[in-house]
């Protein structure tokens, strides 16, 4: 596990300490207690999700989330294999399909690609996509709090799995239902490739009285949700589910926008989580 912090190519820096708040943004996460999501709201937010998210796909359709070019620079293990070699890879809540199509536009030739979301709508959406090809890529309709996924994809089948920002939007009672899953799917000595929300991401300070349903656990306005995570939860998490941990820290970045006059320090958390052999 890496112990050291460095910054990357994009200037993104890798650390593995908590972010520290200023006595004002305490104050901003101290009022959000001020007015909680009522149980019954919180419990409705549950039993919807998969309808919020399919209504999320109908307003935004391929517009919301940027296409994932970063990931073969922070996932060398997408690109560590012989050119011949037959990778199956699998991406978990794969929305419009954001980290498979850079990777179909960069070859990867080797690739067969499984994705899975539970909104209809989002699979839709990647079945059309001009890059789908179903020689090699499969997209279906999977909820990852059940054994749905393996009615298309066997267990012990899988080399490279991914979980990108997917786990936040799920309620933490279900994440390690979610993290056996990817273990029992994975090949042994094979990966899951990790990135979500960070803890005191900028994101989180901003919800209003209203929004929290539970901490660190919020509903935005469309309904759906979103937590933010400690590097100590993952760790446990996916340690717990059977992984070794190879990589689990914080990343802060900015994201700037001139044109918007947007300059927004992000917290991610990333990880690399290994099935041993
Ligand atoms: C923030 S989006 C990220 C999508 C994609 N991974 C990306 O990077 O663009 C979260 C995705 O998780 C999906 N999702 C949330 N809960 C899920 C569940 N229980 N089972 C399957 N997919 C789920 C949502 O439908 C949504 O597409």
């Amino acid at each position: 596990m890496e112990t050291d912090e460095h910054v990357g190519e994009n200037g993104e820096v890798f650390v593995h300490r908590l972010k520290e708040l200023t006595d004002d943004e305490k104050q901003r996460l101290a009022q959000q207690n001020s007015r909680m999501i009522p149980e019954a709201k919180a419990a409705k937010l549950e039993r919807e999700a998969k309808r919020h998210w399919d209504i999320f796909y109908k307003r935004n359709e391929t517009k919301f989330f940027r296409d994932r070019h970063w990931t073969t620079r922070e996932f060398q293990e997408l690109i560590n294999f012989e050119s011949d070699q037959r990778i199956v890879f699998l991406e978990l809540g794969c929305g419009v399909g954001n980290m498979i199509f850079p990777l179909v536009e960069e070859g990867f030739s080797n690739f067969f690609f499984y994705a899975c979301d539970f909104s209809p709508r989002a699979v839709e959406f990647v079945k059309t996509n001009k890059l789908f090809d179903e020689n090699r890529m499969k997209a279906f309709c999977a909820d990852l709090t059940t054994d749905d996924l393996f009615e298309n994809v066997k267990p012990e089948s899988v080399d490279i799995a991914s979980l990108i920002f997917v786990l936040s939007a799920i309620h933490p009672s279900m994440w390690s239902q979610v993290a056996r899953l990817a273990f029992r799917v994975l090949k042994p000595g094979g990966v899951l490739l990790f990135r979500d929300y960070g803890r005191y991401d900028m994101a989180q300070l901003r919800f209003k009285p209203g929004h929290k349903i539970a901490e660190n656990f919020y509903m935005r306005q469309d309904g759906t949700r979103s937590y933010y995570f400690t590097e100590e939860e993952l760790a446990k998490l996916f340690s717990e589910a059977g992984f070794d941990i190879i990589m689990n820290t914080y990343i802060q970045r900015r994201t700037v926008n001139f044109k918007e006059g947007i300059d927004a320090p992000r917290i991610f958390v990333q990880g690399k989580y290994k099935k041993p052999s």
